[in-house]
Order: C-alpha cells, then sequence, then structure tokens
C-alpha cells in the first residue's frame, strides 16, 4: 500500500466557535482507494475536504500529503502542490465563468507543469480534456461555451473533467452529483471511478446519497472518525 493521505491528532476550530469542528485521531488514504465519506450536514465533511486539500490549515496535528506536511508550506506553495497533485470538485464548482469550458478543464495545466505534462503524455492536453468531456456526456457544441452559460449539472461534469485532467494522486468530491438526474449520476460516476482507478488516484467523495454508496470500496461515516461531530469530548 502507498499512503497518499494522512491525517493525525488533526483538530480545526472555524473562528470564534466554541468548539471543534474537526477532532480526528487518524485518517488515511491509500493509493487507488475509492473513499465514500458521508455524515449528518453540519458535520463537517467540506471542513475535512479543505483541510485534506490544504484549503484550511489545522490548529493542531497535521495533514500530509504524499508524506509532505500541508502546514509546512506558504499559501503559495500550498497552492502550487494543490494544483500539481490534487483534483478538487468542489460544492459550488468554482469554474470560472467567462472561460470557456474548455479552457476551464485545461486550467490545471497552466497552473502546473506536472498536470500538463500527464494530460500531454497521449497525445495533447487538448486532446485529453476533449475526451473527458466527452466521456462526461458533455456535448461538443458547449465546449467553447462560457461556463456560466451552462446549466448546474453540466457544470458539475466540467468541475469533474477539470478534477481529473493530468491524472492528480488525489481527486476530491464535495456532493459532485448533486444535481444529476439518474441516468447522468451513473455515467458520471462510471467514468470518476475508472478514471481513477486507471491511475490510481486516490478518491475522496462527500456524498449524502446512500443510493451510491456500493460503488465505493471503503465506507466512512464522519462522526465515528470525529470525536467533535459525535459530541465526544476530546
Ligand atoms: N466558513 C465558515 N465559517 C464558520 N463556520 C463554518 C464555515 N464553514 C462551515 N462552518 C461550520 O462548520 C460546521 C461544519 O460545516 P461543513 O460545511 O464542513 O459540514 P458538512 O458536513 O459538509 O455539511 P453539509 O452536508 O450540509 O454540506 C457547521 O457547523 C458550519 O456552520
Amino acid at each position: 500500500m502507498s499512503l497518499v493521505l494522512s491525517a493525525a491528532a488533526l483538530r480545526f476550530a472555524w473562528p470564534g466557535a466554541d468548539r471543534a469542528c474537526i477532532d480526528i485521531e487518524r485518517f488515511e488514504v491509500d493509493a487507488g482507494e475509492a473513499v465514500f465519506l458521508h455524515g449528518p450536514s453540519g458535520c463537517g465533511k467540506s471542513t475535512l475536504l479543505s483541510l485534506l486539500a490544504g484549503v484550511l490549515i489545522a490548529d493542531a496535528g497535521q495533514v500530509r500529503l504524499l508524506g509532505h506536511d500541508w502546514a509546512a508550506h506558504s499559501g503559495a506553495a500550498r497552492d502550487r502542490a494543490r494544483v500539481a497533485h490534487v483534483g478538487y470538485i468542489f460544492q459550488q464548482f468554482n469554474l470560472l465563468p467567462y472561460l470557456s469550458v474548455l479552457d476551464n478543464v485545461l486550467l490545471p495545466c497552466r497552473f502546473s507543469g506536472r498536470r500538463m505534462a500527464q494530460a500531454s503524455q497521449d497525445g495533447s492536453a487538448q486532446a485529453q480534456a476533449r475526451e473527458l468531456l466527452a466521456r462526461m456526456g458533455l456535448d461538443s457544441s458547449l465546449w467553447q461555451r462560457q461556463a456560466m452559460q451552462l446549466s448546474v449539472g453540466q457544470q458539475q461534469r466540467v468541475a469533474a473533467a477539470r478534477a481529473l485532467i493530468g491524472h492528480p494522486e488525489v481527486v476530491i468530491a464535495d456532493e459532485p452529483t448533486s444535481a444529476l438526474d439518474e441516468d447522468r449520476r451513473e455515467a458520471f460516476l462510471d467514468v470518476l471511478l475508472a478514471a481513477c482507478a486507471a491511475h490510481r488516484s486516490a478518491l475522496v467523495f462527500v456524498s449524502h446519497d446512500q443510493r451510491i454508496a456500493a460503488r465505493f470500496s471503503r465506507h466512512v461515516l464522519l462522526p465515528e472518525i470525529n470525536r467533535a461531530a459525535s459530541g465526544v469530548a476530546a
């Protein structure tokens, strides 16, 4: 097994909060694992994803990506490491509204030589972007449109293609199927899970949707590992 993400003695409280939001002794994800992270609304799933991706820094303890402690890096170095090694599908997608669909997907390649090299391995980054969009069921007539002109479900799939381009070691997905109908949801999961398996990307996938849980090799109920969410004092 090769460890890709690890959190140890991790503690985080939002500013002004009277108690910790995250208090986790240990959480580890290996290369190629597909983790279904679930739990009641407000239990800290999105907060944990932000800590795993180095968007937030813990008050105590550590999160390591590929062995490197996020807290040991400056903000700029964290941004570089994130774009090189992490594909993040945000709950609100975070697409650049005025950029075309295709350019949104290619963004990680613009900011990371590693993502560009990996995306170009079997041709060009453009070709990989087009292939991902096609596999996500995004019609080619949409690829030159501004991202803001797409429906929510279409934007979700663009965000997923952007997360997958250049085969990052970690893919983090925050409720990425919430706006998809059943057929689209299954097709989306087919592409996401196959792409992660093919490149041994570790996938941490947050969802409330128990209908899709069976498709994941490992299930983690956040309140079970989070003393803060379970109400147990640290
Ligand atoms: N930016 C913020 N500032 C202050 N508190 C926050 C912030 N974001 C989240 N919280 C608080 O942290 C707690 C956990 O929120 P989080 O969004 O991580 O939960 P979640 O499990 O992802 O919820 P949901 O399933 O509803 O998306 C909540 O009590 C929330 O109010």
